[in-house]
């Protein structure tokens, strides 16, 4: 019998069970999970790792269920601040006549960094570890998101109409370019583009962001198909789909990310189908704003990657991402009529493995497998509402919230040890939080 070699590695984490989302659908028992530096070195059953491991440090979690931190593909973190302020209206309604008024009044640098605080606090908690934004003044959501140690993708916002953050689309280009040669390259921070949608940017803008997207790499990000409204608009102005006007502008490639896409028709799927676009499906947005719905299964059966997101929390009203996956898994089996759409394991998919993808990082992040980034959760199972256990996957799905995680780690750095922020400052951000309310609401 032959010694085994001892490693050194700086965190060992011992859980109940672990789901590595590779290979698909697999669920471990009695793990180690182990840390070295910013990157997963190992995943083994316990005993193994007492052999084989000498950790800096040993966190034992009985009853955990240990997986890749969630990503989050589409939100306005900033827009915490507006939980609440107006809801139940159609989208059209809510942005012209609400959201953005509201925006033209409060939106600044301050407001961009406390409200993107609170969407990282409410994200952290819930176990996302990367997120994608597009909002003003994104300079200040990427400091932000940096400062705190999280991960974002970073979609500097392009429109026609003048904002807070700039006169309009060559000022939007000029500081996006800069936004993107500051990061580019960083650790935790991806800057990319984000025309805000086809109703809201013309030709000319989308075909500038289109060729600043090929000469740096940096991804599009648009609002695409989210209402009924946005389509027959489209084809009254313009005599196209917005789908088929940005498949000719060139805009429909992999390295572009489609939000809501809930009115599809057979031409849109075969131009969608083969063209590498990312999906980016926000069912809770689309059915507080009567949206519509996602086609999932339809997408997925052309071969489209199918990612999820939040949207921001003045429309879901909240960033938990577990919440999102359930409310995908129900509506997914309705609208296939098959109650063997999205399962459990699809919808873990989508908010992980998925979302990597889509972000151009599926051999850094999304599944815990040695060599990758060191992001990942975990969630407490010993709760009554989450007893008794036959499958953690299908709790951490159909059953739990993001209230049950309890620890995270994002670059092999903790940001949540049993329920608390690590780099938060929780008091310090809730009485910021209070004075926006007095302020918006006076
Ligand atoms: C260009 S910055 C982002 C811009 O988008 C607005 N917004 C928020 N949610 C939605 C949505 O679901 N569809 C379209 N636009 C949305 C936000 O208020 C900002 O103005
Ligand atoms: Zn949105």
């Amino acid at each position: 019998m032959t010694a085994d070699t001892i490693n050194a590695a700086d965190t060992r984490i011992n859980a109940r069970w672990v789901i590595p989302m590779e290979p698909f659908g697999t669920v471990l028992e009695h793990q180690a999970v182990i840390l070295h530096g910013s990157r997963i070195a190992a995943v083994m059953p316990q005993a193994e790792a007492d052999r084989t491991y000498r950790t800096k440090e040993t966190i034992d979690l009985g009853q955990h269920v240990v997986l890749p931190g969630l990503i989050n593909l589409h939100g306005h973190t900033a827009m915490s601040l507006f939980r609440g302020l107006a809801d139940d209206l159609p989208l059209m309604t809510w942005l012209n006549d609400h959201i953005w008024p509201a925006e033209g009044r409060f939106v600044s640098e301050s407001f961009v960094a406390d409200g993107s605080k609170l969407a990282m606090a409410e994200m952290l908690r819930t176990g996302t570890t990367t997120f994608s934004d597009m909002y003003f003044f994104p300079e200040v959501t990427a400091q932000v998101a940096h400062d705190t140690g999280m991960r974002a993708q970073i979609c500097f916002p392009l429109m026609d109409m003048p904002t807070a953050w700039g006169s309009g689309p060559e000022e939007y280009l000029r500081k996006g370019a800069d936004l993107i040669e500051q990061w580019q390259g960083d650790d935790y921070i991806i800057p990319a583009i984000g025309p805000h949608a086809p109703y809201t940017v013309s030709d000319q803008p989308l075909t500038a962001a289109l060729e600043l997207s090929r000469e740096t790499g940096a991804a599009l990000q648009i609002h695409l198909h989210e209402t009924a409204f946005e389509v027959q608009e489209s084809l009254k102005a313009t005599g196209k789909r917005p789908v088929t006007r940005l498949a000719e502008l060139g805009l429909l490639g992999a390295n572009t990310q489609c939000v809501h896409m809930t009115q599809i028709d057979d031409s849109d799927l075969h131009q969608l189908s083969g063209s590498g676009a990312h999906i980016v499906h926000c069912p809770e947005s689309n059915l507080k704003l009567a949206s519509g719905l996602c086609p999932v299964q339809t997408l997925k059966d052309q071969g489209l990657n199918i990612t999820i997101g939040t949207d921001g929390a003045a429309s879901n009203n909240d960033l938990d991402l577990f919440g999102e996956l359930k409310t995908a898994a129900m509506i997914g089996k309705v609208i296939a009529d098959d109650a063997a759409a999205l399962s459990a394991h699809q919808a873990l998919a989508m908010a992980t493995l998925n979302g990597a993808r889509a972000l151009g990082m599926e051999h850094e992040l999304g599944s815990l497998v040695p060599g990758k980034l060191a992001d990942l959760i975990a969630v407490d199972l010993s709760d009554p509402f989450l007893q008794p256990v036959y499958d953690p996957a299908s709790h951490l799905v159909y059953s739990n919230h993001g209230r049950a995680v309890t620890h995270s780690w994002i670059h092999g750095i903790p940001q949540l040890q049993d329920g608390r922020l690590t780099r938060i400052d929780m008091p310090d951000l809730m009485l910021r939080v209070s004075e926006w309310r007095n302020q918006i609401l006076s």
